[in-house]
């Protein structure tokens, strides 16, 4: 009988070898199922996405260890390859916002028995990025994006969400809102004043729900400008996710759009947390292609 093999990707960089313990314990568990493991791994972004493409062809199933900022990598390396083999995930970032969105279990020894039985396998959306790079759970950019940049895991840690909230409120009237323009095939075509942009490929985020319609979109959500006035809007939405009613923050939901910079700033877009792309960007939801390991209903 032939066995299946499934491809093992951790962060080699990954705290104090953490991830790589993980990922050994992981393979004996799959050994036990006769499932072939294999380790890959590697200390750089470049080198990994190369050591998965490379690998793939001999794989029947990717489990990724780590965060969102790790599963980007991965599914990055799936949409350069072209090739979408079903996706595991132990979760073991900080946040986690892809693994809870999907109800993977946060317990590690949980999240590894999962692997081997009592799953189901689920198709679940993400977006690419200048057909290229993933888009696992968010893309923001503006300022607020910088000041995630400002936030150590340390304080994420130990405050949660409410610390993207104090240096937001830190910065109200520093910074200027930019002139971008929007584009999309459905017909949206806007220049919007944005302060702060945030894409979501689903419709919640850190388990808030930002918009309750369009199972099959990207979620945007703009925030035009920053003063005193909208603060209290802006509280309201970083804690409840609900921002429909203020008049300071627009949304709409996209299959795909074009977003460029009218004046000849320089932008940068952070995706799932980790510096990315400049502006403009091209980005589009897939809803079909990928499928993950999730616990049976
Ligand atoms: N093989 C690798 N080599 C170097 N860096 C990597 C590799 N794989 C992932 N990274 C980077 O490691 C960082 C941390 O990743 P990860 O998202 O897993 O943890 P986290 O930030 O603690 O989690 P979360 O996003 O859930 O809060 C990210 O910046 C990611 O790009």
């Amino acid at each position: 009988m032939q066995h299946l093999t499934y491809g093992i990707f951790f962060n080699g960089n990954s705290g104090k070898g953490e991830a790589k313990k993980i990922a050994t314990n992981l393979a004996k568990l799959l050994k036990v199922h006769l499932i072939e493991p294999l380790l890959l791994s590697s200390t750089n972004v470049k080198d990994a996405i190369t050591t998965i493409k490379n690998a793939l062809p001999k794989l029947d199933t990717l489990i990724i260890i780590g965060g969102d900022g790790t599963i980007n990598v991965a599914i990055t390396a799936l949409i350069q390859a072209k090739k979408f083999l079903p996706i595991g995930i132990i979760p073991a970032g900080t946040v986690n916002n892809f693994a809870r969105r999907y109800n993977i279990p946060l317990d590690i020894t949980a999240a590894m028995q999962l692997l081997v039985e009592n799953h189901e396998q689920r198709q679940v959306g993400f977006a690419i990025c200048n057909n290229t790079k993933a888009v696992v759970s968010s893309l923001t950019f503006g300022n607020l994006a910088d000041i995630s940049n400002q936030v150590r895991q340390q304080e994420k840690r130990k405050f949660g969400k409410i610390i993207y909230l104090i240096k937001a409120v830190k910065h109200i009237g520093k910074d200027k809102s930019f002139l971008i323009h929007y584009q999309s095939e459905d017909g949206t075509d806007q220049i919007l004043k944005t302060w702060f942009a945030l894409i979501t490929t689903t419709k919640s985020i850190g388990g808030h729900v930002y918009s309750t319609s369009s199972p099959n979109k990207m979620h945007i959500s703009l925030l035009n400008n920053i003063g005193i006035k909208q603060v209290l809007p802006y509280c309201f939405f970083a804690l409840t996710g609900r921002l429909n009613n203020s008049k300071s923050i627009t949304q709409f939901e996209v299959e795909n759009i074009k977003i460029s910079a009218i004046h000849n700033r320089k932008i940068t877009t952070r995706i799932d947390g980790d510096k990315a792309l400049d502006l403009p960007i091209e980005v589009s939801y897939r809803s079909k292609e990928l499928s993950l390991f999730v616990p049976k209903k």
